[in-house]
């Protein structure tokens, strides 16, 4: 009989905490759409604040901050976007800049600690006065931290490398910063210096920030005044959202400061991990909140009977591939919580069942 659930499949699955619920109930909201949300207008306040950005506007998730973003940026016909191979826009986002925007994708490897090489970048660069064959790149894209690379940070003079080179060819750079306030804490630079040479920003608040739903999408003030129109086409305009901006007004008071935890608590479970026969985890590349942990070659098992048996003891991690586990830490998730789970898997690993000849 499971009696507790560890739920380390994402930092999404956070639930809203009393005071989030109590600022829902008693939000002030009116109709963001014939006017403006009060609750609204003080959250994309706050985000133009922090991020060091003149707007902000709130979006219904992170993939709408990404692809309102990139469509606002790439306005004309045969615009193309560089960015990294292995990027959430990339993979994860339904390939809507292309299929929803008909901006194309011209993907630069991304390195395993989530940058793209500066060179590849400017190799990638289609000049618009060139060949009537080329699309005409018009943006460039960064993620940080990069969440397929395990959360690893982008770091602030890469970052103005890249802007340098966007602002020598014409073309404007935008971060998805989904976990931009986990490479905040993990590098140690302010939040508005680490996004200080991008032209748009992506900020999820519904990962380690804790907020139940949304994102915000900084820029400036044309910029989101283009953004807003643009979520309305895509069907994000939304009326109460005070709602929802309330409980993430809150998030962004209680949570932020225990990002640093988040990563301590990956850093510990990375340390267990790598401890454990069959198991390899790269414990030195944990920079934030997320820890892949590879089968090694050899040991008869999957992740999928991994996975299994750590969810018949109530903790969930998110299976990447029949020999990749992913877990996320985030606040809902305690130091007993880590220690379970890292006494599971070593059971997991330790038990005959679990490792059978076939490795079914
Ligand atoms: C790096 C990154 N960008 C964007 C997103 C998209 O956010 P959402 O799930 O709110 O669409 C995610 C995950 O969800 C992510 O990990
Ligand atoms: C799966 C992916 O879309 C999500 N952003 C996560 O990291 O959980």
């Amino acid at each position: 009989m499971v009696t507790r659930i560890v739920d380390l499949r994402s930092d999404t699955v956070t639930k809203p905490t009393e005071a989030m619920r109590a600022a829902m109930a008693s939000a002030e909201v009116d109709d963001d759409v014939l006017g403006y949300d009060p609750t609204a207008f003080r959250l994309e306040t706050e985000m133009a604040k922090t991020m060091g950005k003149e707007a902000a506007l709130f979006v219904p998730s992170g993939t709408m901050g990404n692809l309102v973003s990139v469509l606002v940026h790439c306005d004309v016909r045969g615009s193309e976007v560089i960015l990294g191979d292995n990027c959430h826009i990339n993979i994860f986002e339904n390939g809507g800049i292309a299929t929803i925007g008909g901006v194309h994708p011209r993907q630069v490897k991304n390195n395993d600690d989530g940058t793209i090489d500066i060179d590849l970048i400017e190799a990638a660069i289609r000049d618009p006065m060139g060949e009537l064959f080329y699309p005409t790149t018009k943006l460039i894209c960064l993620e940080n931290t990069h969440a397929n690379s395990g959360g690893r940070c982008l770091s602030v003079e890469y970052t103005d490398r890249v802007g340098e080179l966007a602002k020598k060819h014409g073309l404007k750079l935008h971060i998805d910063g989904a976990r931009i306030f986990n490479a905040s804490v993990a590098l140690g630079v302010p939040v508005d210096r680490l996004v200080q040479a991008a032209d748009s920003v992506s900020v999820c608040l519904s990962k380690g920030i804790g907020a139940p739903v949304g994102s915000v999408i900084v820029g400036s003030k044309n910029f989101i005044a283009k953004a807003r129109r643009l979520r309305k086409t895509l069907g994000g305009g939304m009326r109460q959202i005070g709602l929802l901006c309330a409980a993430a007004l809150v998030a962004l008071q209680e949570n932020v400061g225990k990002l640093e935890s988040d990563h301590k608590k990956a850093r510990l479970l990375a340390d267990g991990l790598k401890e454990v026969k069959g198991l390899r985890v790269d414990a030195g590349s944990v920079e934030t909140n997320m820890v892949f942990i590879d089968i090694e070659e050899g040991t008869k098992t999957r992740a999928e009977k991994i996975c299994k048996y750590m969810e018949e003891r109530g903790i969930l991690v998110m299976q990447e591939s029949s020999s990749r586990m992913r877990v996320v830490l985030h606040h809902q998730i305690s130091a007993s919580d880590v220690q379970y789970a890292l006494s599971c898997f070593q059971q997991a690993l330790a038990v005959k069942g679990v490792q059978n000849e076939m490795g079914n």
